[in-house]
């Protein structure tokens, strides 16, 4: 009889969560359904991801009818108000914790990122000496905590952090934990370098995403 091989969920690839459930307030209409060169940006960040990791929810707030975007599961925060990003990793590793029980980590990314690395989850899970470990992407001498592995069994202190932090602070919770920093580097262009961890916030910056996706070479559609 053939012998089939069971992933060990511990370790890499990791399960991931993409973080889309902020308010775009900037923006003015939800960012992961905004238009970049013909594709979604949601759907920009899954095939950005899907190489890269086990397999892919997708936080998203105010669409309880929608349980499922192209396969993927959508998930709500588990602490409700808007509580910010970290409510986002929160819910990820709720989520890890209950369909993947094993993962000791999941890889969050924001929606908004359109251009970040194709090795962060390699480089970040290769970075990590210890299993507790949160590791985080940095880039031009700038943190980046919503591209991380975060470990799983943080999650009640992190849930206790969001409820009893008065600004929920990313930088200082992480400082509470073993971390580690990976420094991508930017990436050289015709027209100087680019930060692989631009984001879109603004009508402005959808547009010099635009102009990036026509300088980088990346595809349309
Ligand atoms: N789950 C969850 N994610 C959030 C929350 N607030 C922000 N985020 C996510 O965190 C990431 C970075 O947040 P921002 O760039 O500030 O996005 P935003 O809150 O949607 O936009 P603004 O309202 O313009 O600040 C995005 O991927 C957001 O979807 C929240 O309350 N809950
Ligand atoms: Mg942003």
């Amino acid at each position: 009889m053939p012998t089939v091989k069971t992933p060990d969920a511990r370790h890499p690839p990791w399960p991931a969560v993409i973080l889309a459930g902020g308010l775009s307030r900037r923006m003015g209409h939800a960012k992961s359904g905004l238009s970049l060169g013909g594709k979604t940006m949601l759907s920009r960040i899954i095939d950005r991801l899907r190489p890269q990791v086990a397999s892919i929810a997708i936080n998203l707030n105010g669409a309880a009818e929608q349980k499922t975007i192209v396969g993927h599961p959508v998930i709500a925060d588990t602490v409700p108000g808007f509580l910010g990003p970290l409510a986002g990793v929160l819910t990820a590793m709720r989520h890890t914790a209950a369909i993947t029980p094993a993962a000791t980590h999941v890889l969050v990314v924001p929606t908004d990122t359109p251009f970040f690395p194709h090795d962060l989850a390699q480089r970040l899970t290769d970075a990590m000496t210890q299993r507790e470990q949160i590791a985080v992407a940095l880039s031009d001498d700038a943190l980046h905590p919503l591209f991380a592995l975060w470990p799983v069994a943080l999650a009640d202190d992190l849930e206790h952090w969001i409820t009893t932090d008065p600004k929920r602070r990313v930088r200082a919770f992480i400082e509470r934990h073993p971390s580690v920093t990976v420094d991508f580097p930017m990436t050289t262009t015709a027209s100087g370098l680019f930060d692989p961890f631009f984001n879109v916030n603004t009508p402005d910056d959808l547009l010099r995403a635009e102009e990036w996706l026509r300088i980088l070479g990346e595809n349309s559609a």
